[in-house]
């Protein structure tokens, strides 16, 4: 009798989840923490406070769940990826704030990589296109703005880390300094066919390579915690992954073909393409889903960048809602959104666009355009923009995909799963356990400590809730997606 602990550290919140060998979630924690926007268009987090949520959320949830410290037998760590930290291995103090994956300012250092031609060469080592959102401008935005940076990276003083580096260090009183694969390939420092760092983009984003970590599998050693940092025992760290890599874990999405697609803060849909990484011409990234025993999985990528956050807009910016779930009772009032069209590239587009410059824009108003009609435009972008993934994945990979796999905090919206499987014209399938990003790193860990044996006995743990089968006409569907392109194509016209 044990259990897993699996820290969640997420953009918005840390949380922390208690499962048992069953595969059951026994508790549950949360921690909000700050957003810090100092300029326009930039998204830091500060690394200290983002520890001490995770020391918090640990607390609560062992409270929560009656359970005493010495049960825990092993720790999963899954987390925000991209998300760079760097800190003095002196002091272990950052040197500055973590900049968030979402975060712009590193625009100017990618628009040069771009016009000097490195497009092709980055893709062709990490898989990943030139866009702020990877952690290795991140790392050289630090370096080069923080008052005596580059004089303590010159003398060996300093440390990188995506977050689950960071915490693992914390954790273990600063003598681990290890991240895996999965996060690993999202830095674009990592070369994923030689399962490297590439000294040669280390060198070209001038990061000397004794900041970086050492990698390891996504099940591992990650070493153990101080006692003093969990609770007078010493705990193993047992997994760390990426958190969209560790959502296709949680929903068994083993196989080729199987797709899933988080509905969060942004949305994430991956699928795994085997042992052997798929280059996309329209989009997608190359990543990689997780190593397990030395044996890799790869995946293919579709990046949105806004999907949740633009119904924390419609409820904090205009104000048009209370709570996040309003959306559904307002987008359902109305029969459709009567030609209005939103497309929420508040910080650019991602995929099959990658066009940071774009900016949001609303089409289609008419004097009866309505409250309600603006929610549920703002719903129908999330689908829209799924659908821009899904159908370049299908092209991409040559494969059929036959059903969706969905989680994320948006999928409770039913009216936003119906219309997303009415799009696609493919079953959406969400699941009894909805935590499946927590829930894959908690099976990442047990596989590592011996809770479980293999992948194939945790297969048994996916459950369904429910299917939304489509039900729109073709005709409908088309002429629906029709003004979705236009509107996207009119967008990134307009260059403010
Ligand atoms: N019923 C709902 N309808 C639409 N969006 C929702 C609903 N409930 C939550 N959300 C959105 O889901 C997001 C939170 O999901 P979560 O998976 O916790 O995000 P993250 O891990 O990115 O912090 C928020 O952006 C919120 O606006
Ligand atoms: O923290 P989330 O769930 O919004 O996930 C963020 C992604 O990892 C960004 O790549």
């Amino acid at each position: 009798m044990g259990y897993i602990l699996t820290i969640d550290q997420g953009t918005t919140s840390t949380r922390a989840f208690l499962v048992n060998q069953a595969g059951e979630m026994v508790a549950k924690s949360q921690r909000e923490f700050e957003q810090i926007y100092q300029e326009p268009g930039w998204v830091e987090h500060d690394a200290n406070e983002i520890w001490t949520s995770v020391l918090g959320a640990m607390a609560e949830v062992l409270r929560k769940g009656d359970i005493d410290a010495s049960m825990v037998k092993g720790i999963g760590i899954t987390n925000q990826r991209e998300t760079a930290v760097v800190w003095d291995r002196d002091n272990g103090k950052p040197i500055y704030k973590a900049i968030v994956w979402q975060s712009r300012q590193t625009e100017g250092i990618c628009q040069q990589l771009r016009a000097d031609g490195y497009q092709s060469f980055i893709k062709s080592r990490t898989g990943l296109l030139i866009d702020p959102y990877f952690s290795s401008t991140k790392v050289k935005w630090i370096l080069d703005h923080v008052d005596g940076a580059r004089a303590l990276a010159d003398q060996g003083r300093l440390m990188f880390g995506t977050i689950d580096t960071w915490l693992i260090y914390k954790l273990t009183g600063g003598k681990v300094h290890k991240t895996d694969v999965s996060n690993a390939s999202r830095t674009m420092l990592f070369n994923i066919h030689t399962l490297t760092w590439d000294e040669e983009l280390l060198d070209l984003f001038t990061i000397p390579k004794d900041m970086m970590p050492e990698v390891g599998d996504t099940s591992g050693d990650f070493g153990t915690t101080v006692s003093h940092h969990f609770f007078g025992y010493q705990v193993p760290i047992a997994s760390a992954c990426g958190d969209q890599q560790a959502a296709l874990f949680g929903q068994a999405c083993y196989e080729k073909g199987m797709v899933k697609n988080t509905y969060g803060t942004g949305c994430f849909m991956l699928m795994p393409t085997g042992d052997a990484p798929v280059q996309s011409d329209h989009g997608l990234l190359t990543t990689i889903a997780w190593r397990l025993n030395g044996k890799v999985t790869y995946a293919l990528e579709g990046s949105i960048f806004v999907a949740g956050s633009a119904v924390q807009w419609l409820r904090d910016g205009l104000r048009m809602i209370t709570t996040s779930s309003d959306s559904e009772l307002y987008a359902t009032k109305v029969d459709s959104t009567d030609g209005v069209y939103l497309v929420p590239a508040f910080v650019g587009l991602g995929t099959p666009y990658w066009d940071s410059d774009a900016r949001g824009a609303m089409f289609g108003l008419t004097r009866g355009t309505t409250k309600e009609h603006v929610v549920r435009a703002t719903l129908e972008a999330i689908c829209y923009q799924t659908k821009d993934v899904l159908d370049t994945m299908v092209k991409d990979s040559g494969i059929d995909v036959k059903t969706l796999r969905v989680d994320g905090g948006a999928v409770k919206n039913n009216f936003l799963m119906q219309f997303q499987s009415d799009l696609l014209n493919v079953p959406v399938e969400r699941p009894y356990f909805n935590e499946t990003t927590a829930l894959g790193a908690s099976f990442l860990a047990g596989l590592q400590i011996g809770f479980w044996d293999s992948q194939d006995a945790l297969l048994n743990h996916w459950q369904k809730d429910h299917q939304f089968i489509p039900e729109m006409e073709n005709t409908t569907r088309n002429h629906l997606y029709r003004g979705w392109k236009k509107a996207v194509e009119a967008t990134r016209v307009f260059k403010p």
